[in-house]
């Protein structure tokens, strides 16, 4: 894979499941076609929120890196895995692995059931597991919604400092765009940002953000494709004009963003590939749930191809 310089966006995967909750890893291939060829996604973000990856074992957690890898040689340009776990012993493992296996970046979050008390106690964990890494870039999953850590991303840039030689950035999945903007040009060095609130991606390309990884790129990718090359050419209104639509989207399915089970049935509707169940504690969305949101993706139709 190309030396990491991740630009534009990537998707945010999903496990696929079989119903009983086992991962299912046969349909890895048709999943890979479908993002490459239906969205013109080349990049993933492998075993994260989207991808149920703090539910999953160490080892299924290997198994999966490994068939996306497979599925995705001279597919897919960068597969990023999270390696995020509340364990230091089985982060670390994850990072050996993910080096070993050829991933192209790790992401790692805060454990969060022992929150770290300050940030240079985070920026020890992260340490200690980059040490395990090799030479693979190392990437900040900061989500406080999910990890409920209480210091901001510029915060905690500042106590990473030099400290983590392959750092590579934030994977920002925050709306707070101030301390966004503060971790890209405030910091002494240009930090990396790659933004990951797909209602709001348009103002966090515009602030500065590299690229977005987010879980609505999976079935909204060449919509998104869409929206920043308006960007790019400055077509701001046009590029606007999908962004707004795109967020009636997300909005009339829940204004505080679409949670994982229902991302799941609407990326099995559109895609045709069965993502299967979330796994427990999260509970699948039942048949009035399911159709509902059925009848939300009809009405994408005004986005036209999806
Ligand atoms: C809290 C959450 O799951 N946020 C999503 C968004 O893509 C989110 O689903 C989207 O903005 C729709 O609300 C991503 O930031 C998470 C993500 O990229 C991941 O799966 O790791």
């Amino acid at each position: 894979m190309d030396k990491f310089d991740l630009q534009g966006i990537a998707a945010a995967t999903f496990t696929p499941m079989k119903p009983n909750g086992d991962i299912n890893t046969s349909i890895v291939g048709e999943y890979v076609t479908y993002l490459v060829e239906n969205q013109g996604v080349t990049s993933i973000f492998l075993n994260g929120t989207s991808g149920e990856g703090m539910s999953l074992s160490t080892a299924e957690r290997k198994k999966l890196l490994e068939a996306w890898l497979c599925a995705g040689r001279n597919r897919l340009k960068y597969i990023i895995v999270n390696i995020s776990c509340s364990s230091i012993t089985d982060c670390k493992e994850l990072a050996k692995h993910a080096e070993q296996v050829g991933a192209s970046a790790v992401a790692i979050t805060s454990p969060s059931y022992f929150c770290p008390a300050t940030p240079d106690a985070l920026v020890d964990f992260l340490h200690a597991v980059s040490l395990e890494a090799g030479s693979l870039p190392i990437i900040y999953y900061h989500i406080p919604v999910m990890s409920h850590i209480p210091f901001l991303a510029s915060t905690i840039l500042e106590a990473i400092g030099n400290k983590i030689p392959n750092f590579a950035g934030f994977k920002f999945s925050d709306l707070n765009l101030f301390d966004a903007s503060l971790c890209m040009h405030n910091s002494g060095r240009r930090c990396p940002l790659y933004y990951g609130v797909d209602e709001q991606m348009l103002t966090g390309m515009l602030m500065g953000a590299q690229a977005a990884i987010g879980s609505t790129y999976n079935y909204l990718g060449s919509k998104n494709i869409e929206m920043l090359s308006l960007l790019q050419n400055e077509k701001f209104q046009d590029a606007l004009n999908i962004q707004i639509s795109i967020q009636k989207h997300i909005a009339s399915i829940s204004k505080t963003g679409i949670t994982v089970p229902e991302n799941k049935v609407i990326m099995s509707y559109i895609s045709g590939l069965d993502m299967g169940p979330p796994r427990s504690p999260l509970t699948a969305c039942g048949a009035s749930r399911t159709s509902q949101l059925h009848r939300a993706v009809d009405s994408l139709q005004s986005l036209s191809r999806i």
